[in-house]
């Protein structure tokens, strides 16, 4: 058996950081950005008003004071002339400052008479005018990697970048198995049971990034199982990565180790110090990276945020780096941990971070009331509460 975080080195061994494409803006949130993109303009692109008021010269305010109103300067329709001693011109915001004038007065604190104003009160200091480029100027650049943000392609946008370049989706192949499954919605035999992870697991991925297809479920037998595995090439653009669900034990019925190998699979390891999910298999198939999940329903979604969730990420350029842990007191006393690192399902309230009693690996109710997998080192000591611990977030 090896360590969770030697797994994962494996992992990251067997995945490679995909290629770029480009996608319209509209495509681009929570996309990757593949390269570094440069700002085509200067934004603002001239000095403009940051209120509706009226563009003056700076050196002539005082309370009191009396311009005549020469004309307007709107957004997208700029005044063209020069403002003078003692005059004023009325503006909008976003629209361009006249020449000459360095100061916006808010029309609240003037009096309008015909085309005179009196400043009234008391007119404070800010300038109310944003310089150009005042946001960002012409080749300022956005970094990548880059998971993009909707402020992001907000930015983006203004920067005048129409397409975007972003890694492409890692294309996951996802295969239950096992002779007990029905898909959701359908009517189960007595001894049979609906197939639940491989939904889990399609959301999780999508939500990493990744495009999932969802292959059908896979009978506990050698044929079927190959018959399932060449669908992972055919017919649609080869999967970057192949995901089975159950079958990776020691029982008689667990045979994907032996059917992928049969196609010619080259095994990485199998078995890691970890709880729930030691039965974790993975490998090199032709050119997709596999990883046979154990089924046990939490143990595959646990496996899916220790271990997929980074491979993902690993594949869209993010880098190779475990799920970001965070920290949080024990609220209750926690006994010393065997050999394997502990994932246990947690809740986290105000008195800090407490595991569930019951942490059998089937509770899909348990993994879904719980908001973290608090996190035990292997051989770790008792703890009291009050102690800080590792958790990961679900
Ligand atoms: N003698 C031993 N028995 C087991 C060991 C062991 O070391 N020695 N390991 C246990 C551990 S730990 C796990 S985890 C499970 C994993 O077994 P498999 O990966 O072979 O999974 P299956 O036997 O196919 O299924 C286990 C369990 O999960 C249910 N299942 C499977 N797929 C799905 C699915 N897509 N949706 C919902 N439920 C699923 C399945 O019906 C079984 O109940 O092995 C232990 N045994
Ligand atoms: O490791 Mo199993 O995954 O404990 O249930």
């Amino acid at each position: 058996m090896i360590s969770v975080d030697e797994a994962l080195d494996r992992l990251f061994g067997l995945s490679v950081p995909l290629g770029a494409e480009e996608v319209p803006l509209t495509e681009a949130n929570r996309r990757v950005l593949a390269r570094a993109v440069e700002a085509r303009r200067d934004q603002p692109p001239f000095a403009g008003s940051a209120m509706d008021g009226y563009a003056l010269r700076e050196a002539e305010l005082a309370t009191g004071a009396v311009f005549e109103v020469i004309g307007e300067s709107a957004a997208g329709a700029r005044f063209a002339g020069p403002v003078g001693a003692g005059q004023a011109v009325r503006i909008f915001t976003g629209a361009p400052m006249p020449e000459g004038a360095d100061r916006v007065v808010i029309q609240e604190d003037v009096r309008r008479e015909g085309d005179r104003i009196t400043v009234t009160g008391d007119y404070g200091s800010g300038r109310n005018v944003r310089p150009a480029g005042g946001d960002f100027r012409t080749g300022d650049r956005v970094a990548a990697p880059r998971l993009l943000s909707p402020a992001d392609v907000a930015l983006l946008a203004a920067m005048n970048i129409p397409r975007v370049p972003v890694t492409r989706r890692p294309r996951v192949a996802l295969i239950a198995t096992g002779n007990e499954l029905v898909q959701p919605g359908e009517t189960p035999g007595p001894d049979q049971i609906v197939a639940s992870n491989s939904y889990g697991l399609h959301a999780l991925l999508t939500e990493a990034g990744a495009e999932v297809r969802l292959l059908p479920i896979a009978r506990d037998r050698i044929d079927a199982l190959e018959t399932v595995f060449a669908l992972t090439r055919e017919g649609h653009a080869p999967a970057d990565l192949i995901i089975t669900i159950g079958g990776a034990s020691v029982g008689d019925h667990d045979v994907v180790a032996q059917a992928a190998q049969g196609l010619g699979m080259e095994q990485s390891f199998y078995k890691v110090a970890m709880r729930p999910g030691k039965p974790l298999m993975a490998g090199r198939m032709g050119d997709a990276a596999m990883i046979g999940l154990p089924g046990n329903p939490v143990s595959a979604m646990v496996c899916g945020h220790v271990f997929v969730g980074p491979v993902i990420r690993h594949m869209l350029g993010l880098g190779a780096a475990p799920a970001p842990r965070r920290r949080a007191p024990l609220a209750v006393d926690v006994p010393a941990n065997g050999p394997r690192e502990h994932y246990l399902r947690a809740r986290i309230g105000p008195d800090g971070i407490a595991p569930d009693d019951r942490q059998d690996s089937a509770l899909l109710s348990v993994l879904s009331g719980a908001g973290a997998l608090l996190v035990r080192a292997p051989h770790a000591p008792a703890a009291r509460a009050g102690e800080t611990v590792d958790y990961l977030p679900l």
